[in-house]
């Protein structure tokens, strides 16, 4: 695999920080300050312009004076919450009590800082803001993995194209590109996007996938950009979207074919200048997102046909990489065959099992229209239904053992012996029950146990107990 080296060295990116003080001396000692530890900072000085200096870039910490002119930092603090949900929000004051300090935590303030401070406490906040916001952004990304529950993901490959593929990956992650990941359904595009991301410099922030075909254009709409309360019959609340979560990081485009025209629009705009609205909403907002997008789909026939427009396809395909289809690798079958192997006998609490040579030669003969995914779950269904040490083609579906040619076929040229063993294995990889395939094959449970003694069957097939 190419060296990840030069993208996994990047610094974390700055911790950008609001300074919200009606005082200019306070402003420029906090801003030496923060500058110092290696903060982004921004002022203001009024409430009104703290929350548009909100909308038009989110910040990771907000310093707030208690006491802005005549407006008072406590009443800001909601109204910063609502624009900026994960803010960080530290008060200071001179007019330290334990009433405002409690007050301030209650309307949603993270602590509450005593003037005069001291550098060491200012970057005491700095510290805990920055650790607060990567573990906010590590718990998306294994709650994203969680509901995956897939095997882990690997990037080794003896195939060249997968090779190119991912070395050119490795190559965009460091820039700030947008990146199309082309290929049938199946050969890994959501996997290696989340490769893609891990390698660049964003990859401590968030990692956000929207599945474009499920949902209808509103609803893709309003999940993408967001919403304001009464934008849409059911929306109750202001709500942000996927683009506002993965702020810093990356959204993940899957499948960005299946977007309406007024959509494919929304998003041209966004990828040219990082602006957007909220459903219903008038102000514009920006976000800082890198976008990677992937499709099955052959774009250019949808651009000549009207589908698609043109001037987004070149936004999204600055780089574009073309994932090989499973059986253009043949070289990686096996080794991911014995990867998922390992994994769902981990998770089933069993030792993995062999690939007998025949279950090998099956894997290597079948096209795999499914690709990596059809493997996947090929192997999955085999573990559930083979308990033995060794997986038999038997114990998995008949197209693939069919198309293999590894199939006994009635009428073929086949010994009685070799279709009754063919029989006798796939009824008891199907029967729930011992009993239940002895009843299926009209024998009783004793012939049948001699019978799989002598095809060597698994014992227990189907986890059926010993008849
Ligand atoms: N390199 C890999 N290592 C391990 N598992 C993989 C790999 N590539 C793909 N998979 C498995 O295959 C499944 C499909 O991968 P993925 O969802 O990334 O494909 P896709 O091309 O995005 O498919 P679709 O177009 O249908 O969304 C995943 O659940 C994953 O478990």
């Amino acid at each position: 695999m190419e060296s990840q080296s030069g993208a996994a060295s990047a610094e974390p990116s700055p911790m950008r920080v609001l300074v919200v003080d009606d005082e200019r001396n306070i402003r420029n000692t906090l801003r030496i300050c923060l500058e110092g530890f290696g903060c982004k900072v921004r002022e203001a000085t009024t409430p009104e312009s703290a929350l548009a200096a909100l909308a038009q870039g989110p910040a990771d910490l907000a310093l707030v004076d208690l006491r802005l002119g005549t407006a008072s930092g406590l009443e800001l603090v909601p109204r910063m919450l609502a624009e900026s949900p994960g803010l960080d929000i530290v008060l200071i004051t001179a007019y330290a009590t334990f009433d405002t300090a409690v007050e301030a935590v209650k309307r949603g303030a993270r602590d509450y800082l005593p003037k005069p401070f001291t550098p060491a406490q200012i970057r005491h906040v700095v510290d805990r803001a920055r650790a607060h916001r990567e573990l906010a952004s590590r718990l998306g990304e294994l709650e994203g993995q969680l509901a995956q529950t897939a095997p882990e993901a690997t990037l080794e490959t003896a195939s060249p194209a997968m090779h190119a593929a991912i070395g050119l990956i490795a190559r965009a992650a460091a820039s700030e590109a947008a990146v199309l990941l082309r290929g049938e359904s199946g050969t890994g595009k959501g996997v290696l996007a989340r490769a893609l991301h891990s390698m660049s410099p964003r990859r401590k922030r968030p990692f956000v996938t929207v599945n474009c075909p499920t949902l209808s254009e509103q609803l893709l709409a309003s999940e993408l950009f967001g919403h304001m309360r009464g934008a849409f019959t059911g929306a109750v609340r202001d709500q942000p979207g996927r683009v506002e979560q993965a702020e810093g990081g990356t959204l993940f485009l899957d499948e960005v074919a299946e977007m309406s025209p007024a959509l494919q629009a929304q998003l041209l705009r966004f990828l040219q200048d990082k602006q957007f609205e909220r459903l219903g909403e008038g102000r514009t907002r920006r976000a800082d997102v890198r976008v990677v997008a992937a499709t099955n789909r052959d774009l250019e026939k949808d651009v000549a046909e009207g589908r698609f427009r043109e001037d987004l396809l070149y936004r999204l395909n600055v780089v574009e990489v073309k994932l090989p289809a499973l059986r253009e690798r043949p070289e990686d079958v096996l080794p991911l065959a014995r990867r998922f192997v390992a994994f769902f006998a981990r998770a089933a609490k069993r030792p993995p099992p062999e690939l007998s040579p025949a279950t090998e030669a099956m894997l290597l003969a079948y096209g795999w229209p499914g690709n990596v995914r059809e493997l996947r779950n090929a192997i999955e269904r085999a573990l559930i239904v083979w308990p033995a040490e060794v997986l038999e083609p038997q114990a998995f579906p008949e197209r693939i053992a069919a198309a293999a040619g590894s199939l006994v076929t009635l009428g073929g040229p086949h010994t009685l012996e070799e279709v009754e063993r063919e029989h006798i294995l796939r009824v008891m990889a199907s029967a729930p029950t011992l009993d239940e395939a002895a009843r299926v094959l009209g024998i009783d449970a004793s012939t049948l146990w001699r019978k799989r003694k002598k095809y060597e069957a698994p014992p227990g097939a189907s986890g059926q107990g010993e008849a």
